[in-house]
This record gives structure tokens, C-alpha cells and sequence, in this order.
């Protein structure tokens, strides 16, 4: 905890560093370069995941560290298998666009990483998850975004691969009953750090306004906080 603040707020250094790996971390694809990733980087971005909140404290995750070659190819065929099918949702200049798109880094990368959420841990009686029982899937993302995090400030990227058949993966990982994959993440070190996301560079879709997405009390209601309105739209777009 600071000691120069009664608030605990971080120092202005600290907030940066911060406000850097959120605004500066990318879903990285075509940049990765082959370099493996040292253990103790590994380790801390491991251990970052595993400090993520979780419902009742679960802690759903297990990490699967996937250096295998064979295994990756495989692994990639069974991408590349979902990315033809997926390019059928598209017609003519969408369908040409969509096909020119690298969205998967399995081999390019040196390592990749499946998290999973165990949906049976933690006994059938979660502290939080009787509602909503797909609140153990959310704490496995926020996981993933811890890492996602601390890999921007380590200087490693990180590619999230969804183009995949859940049952196939969880076979070809020999996942037990009970165990879902949530992300598929391809990591390494990178040749730059795009400013914008890789979509929108490519003209396949920007970022919204902020402003169009905060609501008063109610949906499509206008804010009551006028300071707030204000400030949301000096922000500077990034
Ligand atoms: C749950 C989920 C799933 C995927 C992704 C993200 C998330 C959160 N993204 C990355 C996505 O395209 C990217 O985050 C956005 O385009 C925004 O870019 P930045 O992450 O800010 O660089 C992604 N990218 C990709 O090339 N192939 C994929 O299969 C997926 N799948």
C-alpha cells in the first residue's frame, strides 16, 4: 500500500505502467517471432492468472503448457478445419476480407497455453455460482486477462484462438470429464506491438464510441452525471 496517499492510489509511475499494459496490450497473431519464452517469465504470468478474482474462490483454471510440435500441428488442423467453415458465414468482398485474415499464431509461436475451467471444483455448492452457473467460465476469463496483462508488461505477446471445436481440443489435450477448454493462447515474444488492434487495421471493424455505451439509469437513458459526460468525451480515442 502507498504511503504517500491516504486513498492507497498507486503513484503516478504506477497508475502509467498500468494504464500502459491495459491500452497496449493486443491480440497478437502475425508478429511472433520464435524465441522461447524464458521459465521465470513463464512463471509470473502464470502465477498473475492464478491471482485472478474467481467466484467463491473457486479458482476454476488449470493451465495446459503446449510445447509440442506435432501436438500444435495438429491442433492447427483442426483450426484450420473451423476457419473454412467459419469463412462460410461470409459472402463476396466480407468473404475475400475474412480469408486474408491471420487469426491463429499456433505455430508461429513458441508456446501455446490452454486454460480450462473446471466446472466441478470447489464441490457442487459455490459460494456466488448459484444463479448463474457460467460464473466459473467468467472467472477462468478474467485469468486469461490477468496474463494477457502482465504479458504486455513483460514484453510478450498473446494471440486468443477460438476458431477451434471445443470437443475436438479437449480430446486432442486429453481433458478429463468435467474439464472445459475456455482459451486457447498462443504467447511469445513479438517484432512490435500494433497501436491499433490488428481488426481494425485491417478495415474489418473499429472501435465504438465510449460515449454511445454508457446509459443513465436504465438503458438509452441519458446520464444524469454531466461531469462524467463531459469527461467521457474529452477523453482523447485511443
Ligand atoms: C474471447 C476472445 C476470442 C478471440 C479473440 C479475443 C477474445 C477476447 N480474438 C482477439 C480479438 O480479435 C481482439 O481482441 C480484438 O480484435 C481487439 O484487438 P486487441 O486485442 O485490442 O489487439 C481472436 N483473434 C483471432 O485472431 N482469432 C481468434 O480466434 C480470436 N478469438
Amino acid at each position: 500500500m502507498s504511503k504517500d496517499s491516504p486513498r492507497a492510489a498507486f503513484s503516478a509511475a504506477e497508475r502509467h505502467g498500468l494504464y500502459r499494459a491495459i491500452f497496449e496490450r493486443r491480440d497478437v497473431r502475425s508478429q511472433f517471432l520464435p524465441e522461447p519464452i524464458p521459465a521465470e517469465v513463464l512463471a509470473r504470468l502464470l502465477q498473475a492468472a492464478h491471482h485472478a478474482p474467481s467466484v467463491g474462490f473457486m479458482q476454476p483454471w488449470d493451465f495446459l503448457v503446449i510445447e509440442s510440435r506435432e501436438l500444435r500441428s495438429r491442433i492447427q488442423a483442426s483450426y484450420a478445419r473451423e476457419n473454412a467453415r467459419a469463412a462460410e458465414n461470409y459472402r463476396g468482398e466480407r468473404a475475400e476480407r475474412y480469408r486474408r485474415l491471420k487469426l491463429e499464431g499456433i505455430l508461429d509461436s513458441p508456446v501455446n497455453l490452454c486454460v480450462t475451467c473446471d466446472r466441478r471444483r470447489g464441490g457442487p455448492h459455490v459460494l456466488g455460482r448459484n444463479s448463474i452457473p457460467e460464473m466459473d467460465r467468467f472467472s477462468t476469463c478474467l485469468a486469461v486477462q490477468n496474463l494477457w496483462l502482465a504479458a504486455r508488461a513483460e514484453g510478450v505477446g498473446v494471440g486468443w484462438v477460438s476458431i477451434l471445436d471445443p470437443v475436438e481440443l479437449a480430446d486432442l489435450l486429453g481433458l478429463p470429464e468435467g474439464v472445459e477448454p475456455v482459451a486457447y493462447l498462443c504467447l511469445g515474444y513479438v517484432s512490435e506491438f500494433l497501436d491499433e488492434p490488428e481488426l481494425a487495421a485491417e478495415g474489418w471493424r473499429q472501435r465504438l464510441p465510449l460515449t454511445e455505451l454508457v446509459h443513465g439509469d436504465g438503458w438509452g437513458r441519458p446520464l444524469e452525471a454531466e461531469a462524467l459526460g463531459l469527461a467521457l468525451e474529452g477523453l482523447e480515442p485511443r
